[in-house]
């Protein structure tokens, strides 16, 4: 056994929604491993700024596209970009994610919309178009990221925790139906990180305090902080492992 069993060198990785927050966190770790990737966003030139400072501190080369998730139509066009690039795809991480927190009797139906075409529609229709490509590599890893919400709830989240419970499912059933092609599905499902997505809830300081009441080690944890499991679910380290979620939440769950 060695660290060999976690390069990533020759592999091909897209991560949606890598332009910014623990995508951009994971895009920079995989090509740290060794991974050509590609980032993308809504904004072409977010993409591009992002694979241009992930390329300059990698030396590996990284592409930014231009894709909104919740389009069947762009995200065909998006794996297409990354095959016609790079001559192949191995890891797909499903990261652009959206919240909206109200309680339910406040929520729009199109807001409820919103965030389950982002966080559970959008993974089925990536993951459904990297497919055909990774069928036919006989390999492949997808890598959903669902959240600690996903089994944990919380008042005011009735889209958000739906949608990543509904998430680690389809991690389940795509992990059962591409078992026989050696393509790999699972969850990430961290707890409290600090990001911009959770920046209303860090500057709220009852809310706050109530989150660091319930994270064991007592701190919000750090983009950084999810990098080592990103690259043990996208190399051989994790090659026995299919169907399952991997917890980062600084021991919230376990209390
Ligand atoms: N920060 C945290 O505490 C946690 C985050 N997560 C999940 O991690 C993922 C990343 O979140 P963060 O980096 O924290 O937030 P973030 O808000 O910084 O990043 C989300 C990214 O998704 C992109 N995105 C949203 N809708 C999109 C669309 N329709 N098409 C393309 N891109 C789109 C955004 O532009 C942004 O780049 C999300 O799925 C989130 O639910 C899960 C658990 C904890
Ligand atoms: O509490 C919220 O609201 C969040 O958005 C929290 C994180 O995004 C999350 O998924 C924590 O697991």
């Amino acid at each position: 056994m060695s660290l060999e069993l976690f390069k990533l060198d020759g592999r091909v990785a897209l991560i949606t929604g890598g332009a910014q927050g623990l995508g951009l966190v994971m895009a920079k770790a995989l090509a740290g491993a060794g991974a050509s990737v590609a980032v993308t966003s809504r904004e072409r030139s977010k993409a591009e700024k992002a694979a241009a400072v992930i390329g300059e501190s990698s030396g590996q080369r990284a592409i930014g596209i231009a894709a909104d998730v919740t389009d069947t139509g762009q995200v065909n066009s998006m794996v297409q970009t990354v095959i016609d690039e790079f001559g192949r795809i191995d890891i797909l991480i499903n990261n652009a994610g959206i919240n909206i927190r109200k309680p339910v009797e406040e929520f729009e139906d199109e807001q409820w919309d919103q965030v389950q075409n982002t966080n559970l529609k959008a993974p089925f229709i990536c993951s459904r178009a990297v497919a055909r490509q990774m069928k036919q590599q006989r390999y492949g890893r997808v890598i959903n990221v669902s959240s600690m919400l996903g089994s944990v709830a919380l008042p005011e989240r009735s889209a958000y925790c739906s949608s990543k419970g509904g998430l680690l499912q389809l991690t389940k059933v795509l992990a059962l139906e591409w078992a026989p092609y050696n393509i790999t599905v699972n969850a990430l499902s961290p707890g409290p990180i600090a990001t911009e997505l959770n920046t209303v809830v860090m500057n709220n300081p009852e809310v706050n305090n109530t989150f660091l009441q319930n994270i064991a080690l007592g701190r919000w944890g750090e983009p950084e902080e999810i990098a080592g499991a990103v690259i043990f679910l996208a190399s051989g380290a994790s090659s026995f492992m299919t169907g399952s979620s991997l917890v980062i939440d600084g021991g919230w769950t376990a209390k």
